[in-house]
């Protein structure tokens, strides 16, 4: 059956019935490669969930991405999470969504016949991207132009159209998680927190229309996360997704992240800034959800048109329209392809006739952070670095005063400023400055929390003290957000990054020794790691 018939079907199909429905043929999968099979080549992100390279296929000789898959608790065997996140890539098929090509399988040496941690460690294998929305964002040596702006919105709707379409909520919308090459696709990827929606799909005029039944809320780093998720809202629809690609909207358009809150509690207040407090006009219901009881809001008209009226008007009307309060009546992808902002001039340029780049990921951005924390300045144009193989993830990128042309804090932070006459000021020149430090959190007065929250994220580390087995969460616990502003890169988002890599690391990352996530990482205690609060998979509802 096709999307579109799938579309039509009415009533919503059981997962397992969408899966049979939705199957590729049998003959487009030729079973499993090995590691072997492909030439590892770079680094190019770390996720929560795995590590990223860039790898050359020896057989075909094209370039594609190996997305290594993670056990975080090796008894538990092949996460469920990354069981789904293959088998909805492998239904999906679409010019805007990314391709899984093949999974690659690797068998580490065992060092005898009951050493049973050496199990075959898999791989995601999708086609090489030059770059994700983020790292493009960083990168000192693009400007994005109207335009282009306007190609990859049309592109990011289309790709979530279909998937809206065929009962799909991506829930982990952000800049880092759309990915672009050089010729001017652009591919919605990480489908690590997406599931089947048992709603009616978008119709035409009627926003993200109702939802059936309740998932988690918690879901989508936080600083894309809308505000209804933020109060616990579970019967939530696609109109989640649509927030996301207003944050990513207003990210492309200012060159950095516009909604970057330090805590839960934080994200919602400045989204009220933006958009307005609540009212039972611009977002009705808002008053009986969860994570609304206690909260104390002064009174505010937002300022999104100020903020964004340099954008023009009709930048200002769709970003509107995006980031709308009221879940309900937020555009959706349909309508929001429709927007006249699409067919006023500038209009939207051809993928094609788009310039090619420099590569540029998110992971480039942390790696001249870390440099910089690690290192004492480097005089100008000389090379600072902490061996060959430091060089491996970052091409194309170090302009040869060691931390990149950006500077301060990595690629997002520039120290110059613009040349004069630049007639639309790129993002590494504008004035973006640090999120503000996290406050030192306070375990009495729960600010960080806005409601008790009985479940965590998707295994990402939390601002206080570990939570007691079987007991009551604390309420920081509550708090998704963990910026590490001290020794590590300042994340564009709330996720933490993996934290056991060590004994399944391939051989050929292995030879690189220890570094500092794995000397943190052999700090933590067991018993966290095994905690099943750090399984993804249960937060898959
Ligand atoms: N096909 C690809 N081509 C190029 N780069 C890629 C590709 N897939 C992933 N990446 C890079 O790796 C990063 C992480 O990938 P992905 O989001 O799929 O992993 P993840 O473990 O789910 O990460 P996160 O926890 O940040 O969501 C991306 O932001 C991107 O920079």
């Amino acid at each position: 059956m096709s999307g579109g018939e799938l579309r039509d079907a009415g009533r919503a199909p059981s997962p397992r019935s969408f899966a049979l429905a939705n199957q590729r043929p049998k003959a487009s999968f030729v079973g499993c490669s090995r590691i072997t099979d492909y030439e590892i080549l770079n680094k190019l992100g770390e996720g929560t969930f795995g590590e990223v390279h860039r790898a050359r296929s020896k057989r075909t000789g094209g370039m594609v991405a190996l997305k290594k898959i993670i056990m975080h608790n090796e008894k538990d065997g092949f996460p469920i999470t990354a069981l789904r996140e293959i088998k909805l890539l492998k239904l999906l098929s679409h010019k805007n969504v990314l391709r899984l090509e093949d999974m690659a399988v690797e068998h580490p040496p065992r060092t005898s016949k009951y050493d049973k941690r050496k199990r075959p460690i898999m791989y995601m294998v999708t086609p090489y991207m030059d770059h994700d929305l983020s790292g493009m964002l960083d990168n000192p040596s693009i400007k994005i132009s109207v335009p282009q702006i306007k190609c990859y919105m049309l592109q990011l709707l289309e790709g979530l159209k279909y998937l809206h379409a065929n009962r799909i909520l991506h829930r982990d919308m952000k800049a880092a998680n759309l990915l672009i090459n050089n010729q001017g696709i652009l591919q919605i990827a990480d489908f690590g927190l997406a599931r089947h929606y048992d709603g009616d799909t978008p119709q035409p005029g009627r926003g993200g229309g109702e939802a059936k039944r309740e998932y988690t809320s918690l879901v989508v780093t936080r600083w894309y996360r809308p505000p209804e998720l933020l109060m616990h809202l579970k019967r939530y629809t696609t109109a989640i997704d649509m927030w996301g690609v207003g944050c990513v909207f207003g990210e492309m358009l200012v060159g950095k992240p516009i909604l970057a809150g330090e805590s839960d509690q934080h994200q919602l207040d400045i989204i009220f800034d933006l958009c307005g407090s609540p009212t039972e006009e611009n977002m009705p219901g808002w008053r009986s959800l969860p994570g609304a009881e206690g909260l104390n809001l002064r009174t505010r008209q937002g300022n999104l048109a100020s903020r964004f009226k340099d954008y023009g008007h009709g930048a200002v009307s769709l970003l509107k329209e995006l980031l709308k309060l009221d879940w309900k009546s937020r555009v959706n992808a349909i309508d929001a392809l429709q927007h006249p902002y699409f067919k006023n001039p500038p209009l939207p340029a051809n993928p094609g006739d788009l310039p090619t780049f420099e590569e540029s990921h998110e992971f480039d951005r942390r790696k001249f952070h870390d440099r910089r924390n690690a290192l004492p300045p480097a005089p100008k144009g000389g090379t600072v670095g902490r061996g060959p193989q430091d060089n491996a993830g970052n091409a194309g990128f170090n302009n040869g005063d060691g931390y990149g042309r950006n500077g301060v804090n990595g690629g997002r932070y520039p120290r110059n400023r613009p040349p004069p006459g630049d007639e639309r000021i790129p993002a590494w020149h504008r004035d973006r400055g640090l999120p503000p430090r996290p406050p030192p959190i306070d375990h009495t007065n729960g600010r960080d929390a806005v409601g008790d929250h009985p479940d965590s994220y998707r295994d990402r580390e939390r601002s206080g003290p570990p939570r007691s087995r079987g007991g009551p969460p604390n309420r920081s616990d509550v708090d998704t957000y963990i910026p590490s502003y001290e020794r590590d890169a300042p994340r564009r988002d709330d996720r933490r990054r993996r934290d056991d890599w060590d004994d399944r690391r391939p051989d050929w990352d292995r030879r690189r020794g220890p570094d500092y996530d794995e000397r943190t990482r052999n700090s933590r205690t067991r018993s966290r790691s095994r905690s099943p609060l750090r399984d993804r998979d249960v937060y898959r509802r």
